[in-house]
């Protein structure tokens, strides 16, 4: 019985549930399609295609990021502000690389999960798909196919990391990045140089064309850090190391892991540990973070913790990435990031 003598008809509240089914069903009708229909058909993906294809989205994106650039044609504009206040920018050339990142990725694999920084909910679909040739250089290096289930992978792209020094035309920590998550472990991670034409891949268990370099200086490391989000980081790697501690700053998080790897290009900088403070999204950090897994080194939270790449885009308790150096004696040497910054 309804209170205040109202009868409630069978009918409808029958008609009424349906009416939100329907519209809950018209909301989420495309996620749900796909993800019902790879679990039903128990889809698998070969990491081997989808590293090849990862590549492929990153220079595809990166030509964008280059024409725009040369073309002089950015209209740069704010798109909002980051938890410290800084403007965050998007550029035509985030949005031109985005679209056919984004697209050549969904229209190949449609039943895996996509998450791009950017959104293209205005300019017109891509209909690119990739045509699964596998370049000699994996093939190579991985020599067997490695299948996985569809359900278990998050992908991330950073269709333009460094936007801040893009607009100001500092190209050389320009990247373009693709990351792939399986059961939210960094296993494939690219970056490619769109101004220099460089592209490091590697695969966790599988391979990669890039090495760590012959030595650190594990004693009094050179730190690169955030020219543009630095916070706090000086004081709070000096505390660690030091006041005379080398400190880089060095915009793009793409480009900052590249600086702890032998890269052939000389006009990279060279640092030994890449150290972060503030607030900073996984599309930014995924693929170096599966380069350096692969390669045998670390990134984790400045506690030292594991970053889990599948849910929320957010991650708040900073950043430490080395590579064949003791990271667990890098993490004690770190002060309280509440209390230093
Ligand atoms: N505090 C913060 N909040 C949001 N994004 C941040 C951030 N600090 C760094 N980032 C993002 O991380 C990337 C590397 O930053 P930095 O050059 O400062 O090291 C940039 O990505 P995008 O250029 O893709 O937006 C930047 O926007
Ligand atoms: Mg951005
Ligand atoms: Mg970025
Ligand atoms: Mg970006």
């Amino acid at each position: 019985m309804a209170p205040m003598g109202i009868r409630l008809s069978p009918l409808g509240v029958a008609v009424f549930c349906l009416l939100g089914l329907g519209v809950i069903y018209h909301l989420y009708s495309g996620v749900i399609a796909s993800r019902l229909a790879a679990l039903r058909q128990g889809k698998t993906v070969d990491l081997r295609e989808l590293l090849a294809l990862s590549v492929e989205a990153a220079v595809l994106g990166g030509r964008e990021v280059k024409r725009i650039r040369e073309e002089n044609a950015l209209e740069e504009k704010t798109k909002g502000k980051t938890k410290e206040g800084a403007k965050e920018m998007l550029t035509i050339g985030d949005l031109r690389s985005h679209i056919k990142m984004y697209h050549l990725i969904k229209n190949t694999f449609p039943y895996i999960k996509v998450n791009s920084e950017e959104h293209d909910h205005t300019l017109a679909a891509e209909h690119n798909v990739w045509n699964h040739v596998i370049p000699n250089e994996i093939l190579e290096k991985i020599k067997e196919p490695k299948e996985v289930m569809a359900d278990s992978i998050t992908v991330w792209i950073d269709p333009l990391d460094a936007t801040q020094e893009y607009i100001e035309d500092l190209r050389e920590y320009v990247t373009t990045m693709v990351c792939v998550a399986v059961d939210g472990v960094p296993i494939i991670g690219v970056i490619h140089k769109p101004f220099s034409s460089f592209t490091a891949w590697a695969m966790v268990s599988g391979g990669s064309n890039v090495k760590p370099r012959k030595s650190y200086n594990e004693k009094s490391p050179e730190i690169i850090v955030s020219r543009s989000h630095a916070g706090k980081v000086t004081s709070f790697a000096q505390k660690a190391f030091g006041n005379n501690t080398k400190i880089h700053p060095a915009a793009g998080a793409g480009y900052k892991v590249l600086s702890l790897l032998d890269i052939p290009d000389e006009s990279h900088e060279k640092a030994d540990v890449y150290i972060h403070v503030t607030y900073i999204k996984k599309w930014d950090i995924c693929a170096g973070n599966a380069l350096l897994k692969a390669l045998g080194g670390h990134m984790t939270t400045l506690k030292g913790e594991e970053i889990d790449y599948s849910g929320s885009e957010r991650n708040d308790a900073g950043l430490l990435a080395s590579i064949n150096i003791n990271h667990k004696l890098l993490v004690e040497k770190l002060p309280d990031l509440q209390e230093s910054t």
